[in-house]
């Protein structure tokens, strides 16, 4: 089990011949992702979720502190080994399609991402990976700047399904791709963690999360609001909030409009 407990994260204000300030961006972060489970963190633009991964892999900027503990299998990490932890026990899906290196051809990328798990898959595992993501043999060949989003960003996850990593941090996979692309990527993170792994995904499709996830946490105002199995949204359970967003969904016939802000339903 991956566990963040008490997490906190704050970004220095840099001031002229003074002591920097801090300003607090995430607090009381509390959350489980258990062996087999697929856990959607939702939340507005900007709340906090991207910084949430790269503190969980250890990978703030210089200008960020956190703290409180994460915790694998009941063990705290510490930083040092959370750097051995990355790519390993924690993938890691990026967000940016830019995460790739341009100057690589992608099957490179590809190989010495899974390297670091320690288990290279043979080309034969590339290969079925890639064809049940719709991707062509020839793109290990291609540099990233001749693949499209959508290719560019089926290629990052690649990189952390094909690795051995027990946890995945995966942040909007369905960016970029149509419904068909996302619904493929998001089967297949559901078949691993049926086969034992854990995943963390970051979206903003409540309607993906209510049918892909096992549970929802909402992350609003800097700390989790809420967190519910995805069964309980789809039958009217939840914050008024997170239920009003649900029903004005078109797919569940736009029923409510929701209230632009979360703390007016919780009130
Ligand atoms: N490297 C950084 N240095 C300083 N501030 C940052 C840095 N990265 C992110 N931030 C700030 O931290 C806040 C949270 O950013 P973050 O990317 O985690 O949001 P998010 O919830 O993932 O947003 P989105 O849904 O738009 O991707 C934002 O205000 C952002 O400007």
């Amino acid at each position: 089990m991956l566990q963040l407990k008490n997490l906190e994260l704050s970004c220095a204000k840099e001031r002229w011949f003074r002591p920097p300030v801090w300003n607090s961006i995430l607090h009381d972060i509390n959350l489980k992702v258990q062996a087999r489970e697929l856990v959607a963190l939702v939340g507005g633009s900007g709340e906090g979720k991207s910084l949430l991964l790269q503190s969980i892999l250890g990978l703030l900027p210089s200008t960020m502190r956190s703290s409180g503990q994460i915790l694998i299998d009941d063990c705290i990490i510490n930083a040092a080994q959370q750097q051995t932890l990355r790519g390993n026990t924690l993938g890691y899906i990026p967000q940016s399609v830019s995460a790739l290196n341009p100057l690589v051809q992608t099957g490179k990328q590809i190989q010495r991402a899974t390297k670091l798990s320690g288990k290279t898959p043979s080309y034969q595992t590339i290969l079925q990976q890639l064809q049940q993501y719709n991707l062509p043999e020839k793109l290990l060949e291609q540099y990233p700047l001749s693949l499209s989003g959508g290719m560019a960003k089926r290629v990052l996850v690649s990189c952390a399904t094909l690795s051995q990593a027990r946890f995945i941090l995966a942040d909007e996979v369905t960016a970029w791709l149509d419904n068909h692309h996302a619904e493929i990527l998001l089967s297949h993170l559901k078949s691993l963690c049926q086969q034992g792994r854990g995943v963390l995904w970051i979206t903003h499709d409540l309607h993906l999360a209510a049918n892909f996830a096992d549970r929802i946490a909402v992350l609003h105002q800097g700390t989790i609001k809420e967190v519910i199995h995805s069964s309980a949204l789809r039958h009217g359970g939840g914050s008024s909030w997170l239920q009003s967003l649900w029903q004005a969904l078109p797919e569940q016939h736009f029923i409510h409009t929701p209230e632009p802000l979360y703390h007016a339903a919780n009130a």
